[in-house]
């Protein structure tokens, strides 16, 4: 169990860095609401409660992507949920955010701009090579302590996941302690039947290792998203290439190509493959085509219908089913069918059921599921997939390890 220190040993009144996860989806330029909003919301709240004066870290997106944008939205809706005034600065450990703190007063709430665009934050370093990083060493002296509530960026080995806890006093917020205990608890189960993980969405640097590390808990894997588009080109199929203007596949193709070649021999009785994509015609409706022999060079956006009903019943004869990725662009209704229709399935069957990931999680809402339906809906993904494995989550283990 976790010697994590919680937010209740904190004395009231002092000046605290909050490091929260509001990664959000947008469409057309917008950010999203989301249940991450809420749920960090929670720990604001407590943390205002005891009058402390508190300012926020946390990104959005990731550079050169279209969802790597400023965090001056997140600020509103944050204040929304809090219905309390959230001020936004444009800097994050520069001139701008030092004079943000001075004025910092207990009770006040301040949230600084999208971290990931702060040099040190990326790429993956050690913690204490973290911690000689600008953004930690011009902030860290500011505050009397740091709260790492960010369980679903916790996989990250970042600046402000791991370089803060390194040189000052650290707890953990409530979504951190929430999220670390539901999940642990879910990794030591044992279920009396056949577990099924559903994988998909775009990252799938994260999914691909997961195969491996859990084929003594995962019976079976229904693929979809990028990632079983990567396991097809392994397969030797023409799908999983960038096409039109996409940059999902082939740089992680190059990254694991021998991982997702290698998994596909060793545990290929285990992968639930696509057998139809869909795409999007000519005349802008929903077509499907079969993965056997295709030469289309159009994007897919979902599995077909058919992959779609055959993922339903492998999960319909399952006694726990994990999903993290979408089975396609679920947010645009006519590629929806994979996720829905897998969903509706885990919200139907009589199993132990997790539904994660930042915009995986949104397809319950959209469509509108009753959420009492899922045994549990993390507001992680990479994180809670990787949690599952047993493997430390390092932004887990610099709250344990350093007070
Ligand atoms: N074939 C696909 N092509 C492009 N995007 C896809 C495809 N399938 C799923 N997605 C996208 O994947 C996203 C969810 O996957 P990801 O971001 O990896 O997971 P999460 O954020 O839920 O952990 C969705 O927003 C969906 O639009
Ligand atoms: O959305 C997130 O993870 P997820 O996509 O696994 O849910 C976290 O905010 C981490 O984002 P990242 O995968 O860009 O590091």
């Amino acid at each position: 169990m976790t010697t994590f220190r919680p937010i209740d040993d904190l004395e009231p009144g002092q000046r605290l860095l909050v490091r929260i996860d509001i990664n959000a989806a947008v469409e057309d330029g917008t950010v999203q609401d989301s249940r991450r909003f809420a749920r960090h919301a929670e720990t604001i709240h407590e943390l205002l409660a005891d009058n402390h004066a508190i300012a926020v870290l946390a990104h959005q997106g990731r550079p050169g992507e279209d969802t790597f944008v400023s965090l001056e939205e997140h600020a509103e809706i944050l204040g929304d949920h809090l219905d309390h005034p959230v001020a936004f600065v444009s800097d994050t450990c520069g001139e701008d955010a030092l004079s943000a703190i001075d004025d910092l007063e207990p009770g006040d709430v301040l949230l600084f701009e999208n971290v990931r665009m702060c040099d040190g934050e990326l790429p993956e370093e050690e913690p204490e090579t973290k911690a000689e990083t600008d953004l930690v060493r011009t902030l860290a002296p500011e505050f009397d302590a740091y709260v790492g509530d960010a369980y679903s960026t916790a996989h990250r080995s970042h600046a402000s996941i791991v370089g803060f806890p390194h040189v000052m006093d650290a707890y953990a917020g409530r979504v951190m302690e929430q999220e670390y205990t539901a999940i642990t608890a879910v990794r030591d189960r044992t279920f009396d039947g056949p577990v099924t993980m559903v994988l998909g969405g775009t990252k799938a640097e994260d999914a691909i290792p997961i195969v491996e590390q859990l084929d003594d808990t995962v019976d079976r894997f229904c693929l979809g998203g990028v990632v079983g588009e990567l396991f097809l080109r392994a397969d030797g199929h023409t799908v999983g290439y960038d096409v039109a203007d996409t940059s999902l596949f082939d740089h992680q193709w190059d990254d694991h190509r021998d991982d997702l070649e290698r998994i596909l021999e060793a545990y290929r009785d285990r992968l639930h493959l696509p057998t139809e994509l869909a795409y999007e015609d000519d005349d802008g409706e929903r077509a499907e085509v079969a993965v056997e022999g295709t030469t289309k060079e159009w994007p897919f956006l979902d599995v077909g219908a058919e992959t779609a009903e055959r993922y339903a019943d492998v999960v319909a004869d399952s006694a726990a089913v994990f999903i993290k990725g979408s089975l396609g662009v679920f947010e645009d209704e006519r590629f929806a069918d994979g996720t829905v229709t897998v969903l509706a399935a885990m919200a139907e069957a009589d199993c132990f059921s997790v539904v994660g990931g930042g915009d995986t999680a949104r397809a319950v809402e959209l469509y509108d599921f009753d959420e009492n339906d899922f045994s549990r809906i993390t507001i992680a993904g990479g994180a809670y997939v990787r949690a599952l494995t047993g493997d430390p989550l390092v932004g887990v283990d610099v709250l344990e390890s350093h007070h």
